[in-house]
């Protein structure tokens, strides 16, 4: 049994192909025609754009249109002048040959953006590492392997893949893979669970434990790899897959369904997002609308701040994507764990107590009225709602909407279209606003509880540390007794409700949010379909005569035992938890 990191969910049985290495030695030979060299060079770039197109145009016929995109970035690497310029100038300064000046120039690429230490930058470095390879094969004349056209199923075994295999591959027989290298997020992983091919990475000296034949069975939901196993281990594993896929089917027939519990109580269920390009996978899952725009993330990732024009086509692009479904687009929240280096914050002691969100905002009026600007002229291509983050005292919501009725009454001034009525709402993460949220009723149109936050301030534990993960418990009752009283306080002043923290997704925890009223929830796509069935088989009505119970225990893992014994449902948190974690 060899543990990985499961990136692509599923399970399945077959035979490994190892993907050999292509272990071509590169000979830094010295050239005399540097004339001559140059054109081989160009025509091998002229030879790979054909071929990036051929996948790219495969990979929109028969995948999507996002990840066709992850081809438009390999042509621009070789449209890119600065590094096809860095390998003329290589082979004509060191006369050198196009393969050597090629593998140095990507590799210097390589080094820098892996040492950026940023997922998106290392994800740059593997695209660079793909196309440089793809034009050094082109210059030795070695055919790449064909995934295409394989003649009999098999489990692909590889040190590493990139996004053009993974593209390449042809569904029918490539049952699944596993790397050495590539992590969650990695274009290879996106393609992977876009095909729906189970995939695991992360396992050490993989090409020294398997060998071409080996029987293989992966578990893409908990990242393990079984080679040779016996009779009954299969048998159980046969078992395991067709549960899974019939779990999965039920799941799919929930997709167009409203999210209606088992006695009629209606919700809405709704995702989270960081960029447009999320929206795809949001509607395949069946969302009602966006409970979460995180729009910081237009923010990051580059060396300077989004003009107005940026961002309103960003902010359009995801109003007109939802075509009218309600789209929550919540104010930059930059600071705590997100930084901006270009914005040159000095470094603080507690960044999550400090200059964050809306404090920024309010103090960088630049920054945030552009973004407002922008966010108002979206609002008349759909149902767009603003929603300000971290708001901890009465001040700075009153501050924020006076700012966005100023640049209201502009747009009047200058007929410039927005939508008039666009709801105002907020996120209650802080104590503070949850104690006082009778007051901020009456300043909103909804609430959204940040429950990431709400959590770590209310229990004084750091989000993200790792040795008081413990101490991070959305079921501590000190939580559970503000969120109610964050519900009581709304539906007195007949405003809603959502929740758009990780807890919103937590299968032992829905029971009891549909039980104080949550009208609201916004969680990750992916696991929609999974809430929205487990919604369906609850009666909502049996688990409210126990919330006061609930509310006078005294103890997170007593409330959890309670909700899993009166709703059956620990089996479910385990599938979702195998599933997606
Ligand atoms: C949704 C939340 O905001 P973020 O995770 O972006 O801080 C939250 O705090 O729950
Ligand atoms: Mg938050």
């Amino acid at each position: 049994m060899l543990s990985g990191i499961g990136i692509s969910p599923g399970i399945v049985l077959g035979k490994a192909k190892i993907k050999k290495e292509n272990n071509i030695q590169i000979i830094r030979e010295s050239i005399k025609d540097i004339n001559a060299e140059i054109d081989r060079f160009h025509e091998a770039i002229e030879c790979s754009k054909r071929q990036i197109k051929e996948v790219r145009d495969k990979t929109l016929a028969e995948i999507g249109e996002e990840e066709a995109r992850i081809f438009d970035a390999h042509e621009l690497i070789l449209e890119d002048v600065t590094f096809t310029d860095q390998v003329i100038n290589k082979i004509k300064n060191c006369l050198i040959n196009s393969e050597s000046a090629i593998k140095e120039v990507s590799n210097d690429f390589i080094t820098i953006f892996n040492n950026m230490n940023d997922v998106y930058m290392k994800e740059k470095a593997s695209d660079i590492k793909d196309v440089s390879e793809r034009v050094i094969y082109n210059l030795l004349g070695i055919e790449q392997c064909d995934f295409n056209s394989m003649t009999e199923e098999v489990i692909v075994v590889s040190k590493d893949l990139t996004p053009s295999d993974t593209a390449s591959f042809n569904k029918d027989k490539v049952l699944g893979f596993i790397t050495e290298l590539g992590g969650k997020t990695s274009h290879t992983a996106i393609l992977a669970r876009t095909l729906e091919i189970p995939a695991v990475t992360g396992i050490n000296d993989l090409l020294q434990k398997i060998e071409d034949g080996d029987f293989l069975i992966i578990d893409g939901n908990s990242g393990q790899v079984i080679v040779n196993p016996n009779n009954k281990v299969i048998r159980e594993y046969e078992k395991k897959k067709s549960e899974y896929e019939k779990q999965l089917l039920v799941y799919k027939k929930y997709k167009d369904k409203k999210t209606v519990s088992k006695d009629g109580i209606n919700v809405e269920l709704v995702a989270n997002i960081g960029m447009p390009s999320d929206i795809k996978s949001v509607l395949n899952n069946g969302a009602e609308g966006i409970g979460l725009y995180r729009t910081e993330f237009l923010f990051m990732e580059r060396d300077k701040l989004p003009t107005e024009e940026e961002q309103f086509q960003a902010y359009k692009e995801v109003v007109e994507k939802m075509d009218n479904k309600p789209v929550v687009l919540r104010t930059i929240d930059i600071g705590g764990d997100k930084e901006v280096p270009y914005l040159g914050l000095p470094a603080e002691m507690n960044p999550f107590l400090g200059y964050r969100a809306i404090r920024m905002c309010l103090d960088r009026q630049d920054i945030f009225r552009t973004q407002l600007r922008a966010l108002l002229r979206a609002s008349s291509y759909g149902n767009l709602k603003i929603m300000f983050p971290m708001i901890s005292n009465i001040d700075e919501i009153q501050e924020a909407k006076k700012i966005l009725e100023e640049i209201k009454v502009d747009f009047k001034n200058n007929e410039i279209l927005f939508n008039e009525n666009i709801e105002i709402g907020m996120m209650i993460e802080i104590p503070s606003a949850a104690i006082m949220s009778d007051v901020f009723a009456k300043e909103v149109n909804f609430f959204s509880i940040g429950s990431n936050d709400l959590i770590q301030y209310t229990v004084a534990v750091d989000r993200g540390n790792d040795k008081i993960a413990n101490l991070y418990d959305e079921f501590n009752p000190a939580v559970l007794r503000l969120i109610d009283t964050i519900i009581k306080n709304a539906h007195k002043e007949g405003i809603w409700v959502g929740m758009c923290g990780e807890a919103a997704s937590n299968s032992e925890l829905i029971p009891i949010l549909l039980a104080m009223g949550l009208d609201e929830f916004s969680m990750n796509a992916s696991f929609l379909l999974q809430a929205r069935y487990l919604i369906s088989q609850l009666s909502v009505n049996d688990i409210k005569q126990e919330l006061p119970q609930i509310l006078q225990m005294k103890k997170g893992k007593q409330i959890q035992n309670f909700i899993s014994k009166i709703t059956n449902i620990k089996n479910f948190k385990r599938d979702m938890e195998d599933y997606y974690d």
